[in-house]
């Protein structure tokens, strides 16, 4: 059965996709109000001849107006407006090409398309169809001829309906009067229609001119060929890419050519018989299209359309306020006779002016199609199945590329196996020119290639992954220049010069403290005198000489690096000069430290002076002029905050010290050193007995106000100790950072040298860039990887948990901290490595008062300062006590839940937040949040343990030892 469908049910299965038109590229529906023109023919002869006169002119392109007689009074609309108005002397071209053209040619990108004749009989329907459809077809088939990608498929199909008879005009033997079928998917279908398929424009245009041929026409007194049934000639095109073989989905749509027949009335065309009956029909069904083109007018939803009232409003259902883009060109004619009909049909096109179609894009799934792709499909795969094809394209790639494969995998063992061969060649070479050049205990720090002993299996993996990065890092310091680092050591050297003689004006001060203060009792005058000799002691220290100077730029050349091992044999003699220097430091301030026991306390006297105005007035004069005091912390910062700043500095500093003593108490001073330089410390001036009934030792002549004098002084010199001895504090501190600072140096020295014996290029490593100059990024990076190693060492080798804490705390990453983690990552790598070679063994005798490296005593050091945060943990609240034991999982009853919380800290050094959390309750408990500030330089000496000096240093004073420094 081959039926003719709707424009919306084309002869395929319907894709429900909503769908838009595919210049939009989108499948979704295109509201769109019908496009409305108006075309008036000029007068005819036949109106000419009786004298019609025109009456409708085109104002413009969109404006049609009625011109009255003389005499006439318009009470009608005389002016209407439309999408585009032809006047009498335009060309069906420009109708078609302005007006219904865009329409039509939507039918080849898939969306249904109708244009529309309407109008009243001899007003020029068929006059125009004609020339529509005919540059229609041409322009269709411009566009396939311009659209090679796409299969076009297009048929036609042709009907009448006469007196409301649907006629298939292309087969005139199907009957008079064709059924229409209703489809609930397919809409209303014409059986019996034949629908021809085209094979070109011109098979075409023969197939139009044969509908035209049949169609009903018949002589009026307006027409002598007047159309006396509404013709619909149909083209269903459809296309297809044809590149795809796989596509099955094609675009779809009909394009309706419809000459209506001419609205008219019986008495112009004097009709009757026949004639009249085809009126009557054809005004029936003009009638039923006038009103379901007002009610859609007024919106689809205001109640029924009668589209079923008759056979021309059912077929072009979907042309009419559905799925199409519709174009109706309403015909009229100018002559005044007419002016009640071609107002009819102005009226007519106003109301279509306002109907909306949805128009989309029918994208079809042709089950012929469909079922031809898929035959092909199972038809290849079976063929497959049968004989699977050797010299298949994608098996033969596929093969090739394994066999490619397995060929790069060979090559890569091999290289693989060439480079551990090498290495392993140049570790052993290294390591006997390390066994040549550096003495066995220099070589077991620095070798850190070495093979530890197989102590603990889990010290011993961590041990290679270290060993691999300080590899990594070695040979990326070896880089460094010698020159570089020689410039280091000397800026170094320079730093403990200024130090030095910081140091040596500190003494200075503290002698002329000493020396105002010889009337002390015989303790004091013993200590003084200790101090005394140590402070000569201390001023024979010198810095060593230097023996390159920086300054002025050094001459960067080959054999420096030949000078590293003399640098090497200096600096071990520096160290010990330092090392006596911080002895002797320590031995000072123990003496000071006896010194300020030994002075009266105020308390002592403080009961007798409350009343005195004096001692308030001079305490807060002594505050502002003394600025070493200890109370005075601005001053105290300046001073001691600046170990690296010009001498100058500090200079002024000491010498603003010496002058404010000056004005102060110049009567007193110049009184008491005049007494000093006469007198015994043990006798007054008037030979009265120290052990008066004061009880003071500085009891003075009754002339002048002694006991007050004797006050004010002791407490200015009480203070200026107390500022002294803590800046002596402060030079152990530059002390330590300066051997700190120097210890990594050294390694450097001794990895460049390793290097060097090894072979590594040195000639041009002065190019490269320094040491700590990594990129921001970069660094990050490496602090990121240092700190974990770091904190997995600590765990190995059970360094010190406050350590660990401050450690952790103070250095964050900040490209300052890259000495400081180098170093400790340096120290721990020596220690594991250290602790796996001794293993469980006993300890090697201890050396002085340090502590020995062992694994047994690092674990004692350990516990006691977990007891030690134990005890601490008193300074916490009850409440804040008890919810740490509940977070950290501590049974609330208990006599041991103190050293069993602690014992929970720092113990997996894999957990970012255990870690955290550790130290930021360690430092709670020693007290490292609440001094705040914290000097990174003075990270190794700023906090004191319960017991030990400074245990977690253990490592670098074996360090030390073993390479002699
Ligand atoms: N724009 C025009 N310019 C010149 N001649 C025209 C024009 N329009 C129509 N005519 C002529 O007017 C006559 C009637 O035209 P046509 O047959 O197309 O009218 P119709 O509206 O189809 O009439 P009917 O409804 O009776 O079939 C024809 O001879 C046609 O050539």
């Amino acid at each position: 059965m081959t039926v003719i469908k709707t424009p919306g049910t084309p002869a395929s299965k319907m894709d429900r996709t909503p769908a838009g038109t595919p210049q939009h590229g989108g499948h979704r529906a295109k509201e769109e109000k019908i496009v409305v023109t108006v075309r008036l023919r000029p007068l005819n002869k036949r109106e000419q001849s009786a004298k019609d006169h025109i009456s409708w002119q085109c104002l413009d392109d969109q404006t049609i107006v009625y011109k009255p007689g003389p005499l006439e009074r318009i009470a009608q609309p005389a002016m209407f407006t439309f999408d585009k108005v032809f006047g009498p002397e335009s060309l069906t071209e420009s109708v078609y090409e302005e007006g219904v053209k865009n329409v039509a040619l939507s039918a080849l990108m898939g969306i249904n398309a109708t244009i529309f004749a309407y109008g009243q009989t001899s007003s020029g329907k068929t006059y125009t169809m004609r020339g529509i459809t005919e540059k229609a077809v041409n322009d269709i088939y411009m566009h396939i001829l311009n659209t090679p990608e796409r299969e076009f498929r297009i048929k036609i199909s042709g009907l009448e309906i006469y007196n409301e008879n649907v006629r298939d005009l292309l087969n005139s033997e199907s009957g008079r009067n064709l059924k229409l079928l209703d489809d609930p998917e397919k809409g209303t279908m014409v059986e019996k229609l034949v629908e021809e398929s085209v094979s070109d424009d011109q098979h075409l245009r023969k197939l139009i001119s044969v509908c035209e041929a049949q169609r009903q026409v018949g002589e009026t007194a307006l027409n002598d060929t007047s159309s006396r049934s509404h013709q619909i000639i149909r083209l269903t095109i459809e296309s297809t890419l044809r590149e795809s073989a796989e596509c099955v989905r094609s675009y779809v749509a009909s394009l309706n050519f419809v000459d209506l027949a001419g609205s008219e009335r019986a008495s112009q065309t004097n009709a009757d018989g026949a004639r009249l009956r085809e009126g009557c029909h054809i005004n029936l069904s003009l009638m039923t299209l006038t009103t379901v083109i007002r009610k859609l007018s007024v919106g689809k939803r205001s109640g029924h359309i009668p589209y079923r009232d008759s056979k021309l409003t059912r077929i072009l259902q979907h042309s009419l306020g559905g799925n199409a883009r519709t174009a109706i060109i309403c015909t009229l004619s100018p002559a005044s006779s007419h002016v009640e009909q071609t107002r009819n049909t102005l009226l007519f096109a106003t109301r279509a002016k306002e109907v909306t179609n949805s128009a989309q894009v029918n994208m079809v799934v042709s089950e012929k199609q469909l079922v031809k792709h898929l035959q092909k499909e199972v038809a290849r795969l079976e063929a497959e199945l049968r004989t699977p094809d050797p010299s298949n394209e994608k098996d033969l790639k596929i093969r090739q590329m394994e066999m490619e494969i397995e060929e790069l995998r060979r090559q890569r063992d091999l290289a693989k196996t060439e480079v551990d061969d090498l290495r392993r060649k140049l570790q052993e070479d290294q390591r006997l020119k390390i066994s040549e050049l550096s003495s066995p205990v220099a070589k077991k720090c620095l070798s850190f290639s070495a093979v530890l002993s197989p102590m603990e299996g889990k010290e011993l993996g961590r041990g290679d992954r270290n060993r691999n990065t300080m590899g990594r890092q070695t040979m990326r310091q070896s880089s460094t220049a010698p020159f570089t680092l020689m410039h280091e050591i000397r800026k170094l050297e320079h730093l403990q010069e200024q130090l030095g003689d910081e140091a040596n004006r500190a003494l200075e001060i503290l002698q002329k403290e000493v020396a105002c203060h010889r009337l002390g009792n015989q303790d004091a005058a013993e200590t003084i005198a200790k101090l005394q000799a140590e402070i000569r002691e201390i001023r024979s220290v010198k810095p060593a000489p230097k023996k390159v100077e920086v300054s002025g730029g050094l001459a960067v050349n080959k054999s420096v690096s030949a000078n590293l091992k003399d640098e090497i044999t200096r600096l071990h003699s520096q160290g010990s000069t330092i090392a006596d220097l911080e002895e002797q430091l320590e031995n000072v301030q123990k003496s000071i430290d006896k010194l300020v026991m030994s002075l009266p306390t105020n308390n002592d006297h403080q009961e007798a002076d409350t009343d005195s105005p004096l001692k308030t007035k001079s305490q807060a004069k002594k505050k502002k002029l003394l600025p070493l005091a200890s109370s005075n912390a601005a001053n105290r910062q300046n001073f001691l905050r600046s170990p690296c700043s010009p001498l100058s500095a500090t200079k002024d500093v000491v010498d603003n010290d010496i002058e404010n003593q000056a004005p102060q108490y110049d009567d007193v001073v110049s009184t008491e050193t005049q007494l000093t330089e006469k007198e015994t410390p043990t006798k007054s001036e008037d030979g009265g007995d120290i052990s008066s009934k004061e009880g003071t030792p500085y009891r003075r002549s009754s002339s002048v106000n002694m006991r007050k004098m004797q006050k004010m002084f002791q407490n200015a010199a009480e203070e200026n100790v107390r500022s002294i001895k803590a800046y002596v504090t402060e030079l152990k501190e530059r002390v330590a950072k300066l051997q700190y600072q120097k210890q990594l140096l050294v390694c450097q020295v001794l990895e460049l040298e390793a290097n060097e014996a090894a072979g590594y290029e040195m000639e041009n490593e002065e190019d490269l860039p320094p040491i700590q100059q990594e990129s921001p990024a970069s660094w990050q990076a490496i602090f990121r990887e240092q700190r974990q190693q770091i904190i997995e060492l600590w765990d190995v080798c059970h360094v010190s948990i406050i350590h660990r804490t401050q450690f952790y705390l103070l250095f964050k990453g900040d490209p300052a901290d890259q000495i400081y983690m180098e170093v400790e990552l340096r120290r721990l790598t020596w220690l594991q490595q250290h602790l796996a070679e001794i293993g469980n063994a006993s300890p090697a005798p201890r050396v002085g008062n340090e502590p020995t490296v062992s694994l047994s005593n690092s674990l004692r050091e350990l516990k006691r300062e977990r007891e030690f945060l134990a005890k601490r943990l008193k300074r916490l609240s009850e409440e804040e006590r008890e919810a740490l034991y509940i977070k950290w999982e501590v049974p609330l009853e208990g006599q041991q839940r103190r050293i069993q919380f602690i014992n929970k800290l720092w113990r997996n050094p894999h957990d970012e937040r255990h870690v955290q959390e550790s130290a930021e309750i360690v430092a709670r408990l020693v007290g490292l949040c609440e001094s705040g500030k914290i000097s990174k330089e003075m990270f190794e000496l700023n906090f004191v343990l319960p017991s030990n000096k400074n245990p977690w240093m253990v490592g670098w004073n074996q360090i030390t030892d073993l390479l002699h420094l």
